[in-house]
């Protein structure tokens, strides 16, 4: 195991929280006057006194001519209206209840209870995230458990599960770093960065097992921290994720997140290797080096995702670049048919405060807005104090910005390049073009959960109910945007299915079109059911209570 020495004592401690007043904190957010604005009660009104805040902003337009006071709550499954009156937002956007943008929860020390796993999944999380680079095999197992746990009693809500295979540092008073080339990848005058940059040091000379740096921007250097040495070290699969590898197979995991993805090869040797072991789990390839983003487009083909793994991406780049390379990787991921997830730092300052920084929030919007399919939480689920809240603002932001998203801009210019003369292509883009154009709903019947992620890359405006006979699909379509996954013994005959299907959005109370409102029915895929009946074929059907 190689060594890192710092050369002169660190400086300062890590930044202590920044005395923001948490007292002055409103728990009301404000929201334009069209938004689910809930009237105050009576005494309110009698009285008009508005109990304001020092430094309250208020947003005039939520107050009616007769003056009633206005109370702007933040968006909830239970407050949202079911029709949206504001045209403002563009004629295709109709309301959704429903989060389609899905949340990526990394469960560590704070959330690793069942308590806490059956909170989360509850409140927010659609995926849970295990770093194996912390923790132990046997750690991750309980929290493995605890998830299949979950989905098992729950009816109506699956969380996928994916093993994030890279591997970390740790420190006693030099820092050893578990990886063995270390030592002959650094040179002399070579920066590492702590933490994408929290803290720096410069290689000032280096032996047979141990580099010697000198501080350049001190801070505490904690365990389990993350090192880069800027372009030096480049990593393929080692022994170790292979061990990671071969757990997420026993345990049947339904995403890898694999690091330090420098070309498509790697991605075809763990496909090939997992093709081998007959098991059906799929790979999302974190982009965090400079290496990587020349071969974008290949990498992103052999694999099934994208993660933008914004802290490495910074410490090995421009800074001012991981913006950019986020658009260019989501808009890539969605014109090629696949999952992109947004991860780290969305809403770091909750990993200490119970409010995020206004930063965070617009960081939040804007990954739902470039359309990704999923949102991550990382140490602020983690091992931070307040992992419930923080995957309750992610939610509720998330919410908010997608009911503002006309779908008009939403579709990537080249997005069906990937099925060219796919007749399913075709279904999913005229499925989405009647879904937004009757502002309803879309159901699907997947085996393989192909036609579901197929619909999920065309946005369409309302939710993609996704009926599947198989679990493992259930769990998997959970990361992907706008889909709702929902498990269901299929008939052999067409006809039951679907009525089965409709009453069980009604009577489960998936739905949030009244009875009698209409939904699309898409049959079709690379494996249609049903194909002696009928062929592919999209539908307009009334939604019925049975009798
Ligand atoms: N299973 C775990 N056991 C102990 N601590 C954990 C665990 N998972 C996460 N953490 C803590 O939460 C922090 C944030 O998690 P995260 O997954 O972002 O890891 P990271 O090493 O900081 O970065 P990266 O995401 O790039 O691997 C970690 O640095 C670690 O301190
Ligand atoms: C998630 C991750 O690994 C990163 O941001 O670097």
């Amino acid at each position: 195991m190689a060594q890192v020495v710092a050369t002169r004592s660190i400086q300062g401690s890590m930044l202590s929280p920044n005395g923001r007043s948490l007292s002055t904190r409103s728990d009301k957010f404000l929201k334009p006057a069209s938004f689910a604005v809930k009237v105050l009660g009576n005494k309110a009104k009698r009285s008009g006194r508005v109990s304001l805040k020092s430094r309250r902003v208020v947003d005039t337009s939520v107050r009616s001519s007769s003056c009633v006071e206005t109370q702007v709550v933040p968006v909830s499954p239970e407050n949202m209206p079911n029709k949206f009156s504001d045209t403002s937002v563009g004629m295709w956007s109709k309301p959704t209840v429903r989060r389609k943008t899905k949340i990526v929860c990394t469960v560590g020390p704070s959330t690793n209870t069942r308590e806490m796993i059956w909170k989360l999944a509850e409140a927010a999380m659609n995926v849970a995230r295990m770093n194996m680079s912390h923790g132990d095999h046997a750690s991750h197992k309980k929290v493995i458990d605890l998830v299949k746990e979950y989905n098992a009693q729950s009816k109506d809500n699956a969380i996928a599960i994916m093993l994030d295979t890279k591997r970390g540092v740790s420190t006693p008073t030099c820092a050893s770093v578990n990886y063995d080339d270390f030592v002959n990848d650094v040179e002399a005058g070579d920066m590492l960065l702590v933490d994408g940059g929290m803290m720096s040091f410069m290689v000032k000379s280096k032996t047979k097992d141990s580099v010697k740096c000198e501080v350049v921007d001190g801070g505490e250097l904690k365990s389990r921290r993350h090192l880069n040495a800027e372009e030096k070290v480049q990593r393929y699969l080692q022994p170790l994720d292979w061990e990671d590898i071969k757990f997420g197979v026993e345990n049947k995991v339904d995403f890898y997140a694999v690091s330090i993805v420098k070309d498509a090869q790697v991605v075809q040797e763990l496909k090939n290797y997992l093709k081998g072991c007959g098991v059906d789990i799929h790979v999302i390839v974190k982009f965090e080096s400079a290496d990587s983003i020349p071969n974008l487009h290949s990498i992103i083909t052999a694999s099934d995702g994208a993660m933008v793994a914004r802290d490495d991406l910074g410490a090995k780049l421009p800074i001012e670049e991981v913006p950019i390379l986020q658009g260019k990787i989501i808009n890539l991921c969605r014109s090629m048919g696949k999952a992109v997830i947004v991860a780290t730092n969305m809403l770091e300052s909750m990993i200490v405060h119970p409010t995020p920084t206004r930063a965070e929030v617009s960081d939040i919007a804007i990954a739902v807005r470039e359309g990704a399919d999923a949102v991550m939480l990382s140490g602020e689920t983690a091992h931070g104090k307040f992992p419930l809240k923080a995957a309750g603002v992610m939610h509720t932001v998330a919410l908010r910005t997608e009911a503002t998203i006309t779908t008009s801009s939403e579709m990537p210019a080249n997005l069906g390049q990937a099925f060219k003369n796919h007749l399913s292509e075709m279904f999913a883009y005229h499925a989405t073009m009647m879904s937004n154009t009757l502002g309803i709903s879309t159901v699907v019947f997947t085996k393989t959960g192909f036609m579901a992620i197929l619909l999920s890359h065309y946005r369409p405006s309302g939710t993609i109910y996704a009926f599947t006979n198989e679990k493992k699909i259930q769990q998997r379509l959970a990361l992907y945007q706008g889909v709702c996954p929902i498990y269901m013994e299929f008939s052999g005959d067409a006809e039951e299915t679907f009525a089965n299907a409709l009453a069980t959005l009604l009577s489960r109370r998936f739905v949030v079109v009244g009875k009698g409102e209409e939904i699309v029915i898409v049959q079709s895929g690379s494996q249609p059911i049903w194909r002696s009946q009928s062929t592919h074929n999209i539908q307009v059907r009334k939604m019925q209570p049975r009798v």
